[in-house]
């Protein structure tokens, strides 16, 4: 039996508690492996009857009950509880939120789960409890004791996948930023963990430029050819399949997207405009890099919408689904070693 995952809710008031419970809904169809909710019991039952969802829930104290309760009952590890208010965040909320993504971390890092799949935050709602992090990403990447630059973000879906070498930073800030050696590491952390938990022998990275054809010869930025191409040429020196600086315009074109198995982007919106185009309803946030494996949907909140019947759960259910295999994969790769 496949240790169960961990999924922490995501902020109350916004689609994560409603999708969860889509996901337990969908999980026979989809053929997703046992998970178990990390808090939430009422609001999750509250948050799957705005879709018409009647879903029964048993709160388990041990993650070891998760898998036999799952198949009849969403299980949901302790207590912790709080209101469901569609579209009204509040402070209790996002400590709830904490609550339930330190714990999952926890579960993780400890062995108790096989992944951790996130629920989406508003990020300045969590800061002002205390959140101290960019993101779920550095959040996760400190409860493991990874450094933040040694967990890579990595989006995906059925057509794409990209991964942004700067995230949560304004525009602005991303030229003095971007180094060689930030993106030779992050690059090299991207294609072993392709290899690793993906299956991809020898990954293609296509590295992006960060300036308009890839800087024309110096005339429009000097980025490319003074920090990303020195990168490309170390990468392929240590055997890693890389090509690039390539004009970013040009990419995401269905024949050169055939070319690739991960676009390696320098700012955030270089990577996850194209991954949204094209697999909005698809798309998993994953974090690469840690001991453990680590996914979310790739759409936020979405307050606007929570409550009302409105949010697509394919994102929340193909996150659940590649923790799973990726968990599956490494515990495979355990027991043969
Ligand atoms: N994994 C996470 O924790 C993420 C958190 N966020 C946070 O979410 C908050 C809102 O961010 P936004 O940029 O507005 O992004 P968003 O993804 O919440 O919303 C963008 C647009 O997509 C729509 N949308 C989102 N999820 C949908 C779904 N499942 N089905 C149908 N439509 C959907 C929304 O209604 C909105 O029109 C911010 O505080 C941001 O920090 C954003 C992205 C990821
Ligand atoms: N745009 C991606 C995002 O906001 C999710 O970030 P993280 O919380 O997974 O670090």
């Amino acid at each position: 039996m496949p240790t169960p995952l961990a999924l922490s809710l995501g902020d109350p008031a916004g689609v994560g508690p409603e999708l969860i419970g889509a996901a337990w809904h969908a999980r026979q169809a989809q053929g997703l492996a046992p998970f178990m909710a990390v808090g939430g019991a009422r609001l999750l039952q509250a948050a799957a009857a705005t879709r018409g969802i009647a879903l029964p829930v048993q709160i388990i104290t041990d993650p070891a009950q998760a898998a036999d309760v799952f198949p009849h009952a969403l299980p949901v590890l302790g207590d912790a509880d709080g209101d469901y208010t569609p579209g009204a965040p509040s402070r209790d909320g996002a400590l709830l939120a904490l609550a339930s993504l330190n714990h999952a971390a926890a579960l993780a890092r400890d062995g108790l789960a096989g992944a951790i799949v996130t629920g989406p935050i508003a990020k300045s709602h969590l800061a002002a409890v205390g959140f101290a992090y960019p993101g779920q990403t550095e959040c996760v990447a400190d409860a493991c004791g990874v450094a933040a630059d040694d967990a890579v973000m990595m989006l995906a879906g059925p057509t794409l996948r990209t991964v942004p070498i700067t995230v949560h930073v304004a525009l602005s800030a991303v030229p003095p930023m971007l180094t060689s050696d930030l993106i030779l590491r992050r690059a090299a952390i991207t294609a072993a963990a392709l290899e690793r938990d993906f299956g991809i022998a020898a990954p293609r990275l296509a590295i992006a430029a960060l300036n308009p054809h890839a800087g024309e010869d110096g005339r429009m930025g000097h980025e490319d050819a003074a920090i990303i191409a020195p990168a490309v040429e170390r990468l392929r020196a240590m055997g890693i399949d890389a090509t690039g600086p390539h004009p970013a315009d040009a990419m995401f074109a269905p024949r050169s997207r055939a070319s690739f198995d991960v676009a390696i982007c320098m700012y955030h919106d270089q990577a996850l405009i194209p991954l949204k185009a094209l697999d909005f309803d698809n798309g998993v946030n994953t974090t690469l890099g840690l001991p453990v494996i680590r996914t979310s949907p790739d759409h936020g909140t979405a307050f606007a919408i929570a409550g009302r019947g409105l949010a697509d759960p394919g994102a929340t259910i193909a996150a659940i689904r590649m923790a799973g295999q990726c968990a599956a994969r490494r515990a495979a790769q355990k027991a043969n070693a």
